[in-house]
């Protein structure tokens, strides 16, 4: 399984790009993955909603540009689908039961995702109600992902 992670915005935080790096390394056993970053929009405190679409738009224009016909896209959203660790490692068991082999997950940048990036998008996944900063989403993300196929290949993993 080739598992791509967008991701809008740089990674700063020495300690997330440690976590990150080493739930990476771990995935390595499992499937093919990779992050691609890329750039946000600046957005200063205050803007009109129009321009906050503006900028949602040109960061979604970005993601989808790199985002081949073929890849089942997950959207990560606060008000996206609630799902538990099971029915993740399930999803994605069942994606490659059924021969897709490309998966993209998509982080949006402090405004969130376009209308156009949900549109393409196959599923959505919400971690909870809760705003986490798509630095810490991405270290969130990856130690799920492990967990996922940890579970669905029946190993041992702290409950
Ligand atoms: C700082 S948040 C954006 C907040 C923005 N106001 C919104 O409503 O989407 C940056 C990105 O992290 C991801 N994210 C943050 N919290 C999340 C959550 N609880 N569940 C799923 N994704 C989340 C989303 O992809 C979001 O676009």
């Amino acid at each position: 399984m080739n598992i791509t992670i967008f991701s809008i915005g740089k990674l700063k935080e020495k300690y997330l790009k440690q976590g990150i790096d080493e739930y990476l390394k771990r995935l390595t056993a499992y499937a093919k993955i990779e992050i691609i970053e890329l750039p946000d929009e600046k957005a200063p405190e205050t803007l009109s909603d129009i321009e906050m679409e503006q900028i949602k738009q040109k960061e979604g224009e970005r993601i989808l540009s790199k985002i081949s016909d073929d890849t089942h896209v997950i959207a990560l959203a606060i008000e996206g689908k609630m799902k538990s660790s099971e029915q993740l490692a399930d999803d994605l068991d069942k994606l490659a039961t059924y021969g897709k082999s490309k998966i993209a997950f998509v982080i949006g940048g402090s405004l969130g995702l376009s209308s156009d990036v949900m549109k393409r998008s196959n599923d959505t996944l919400s971690f909870s109600k809760m705003t986490f900063p798509h630095q810490l989403m991405r270290l969130i993300l990856v130690e799920q992902i492990y967990r996922a196929f940890r579970i669905n290949r029946g190993e041992p993993y702290h409950k």
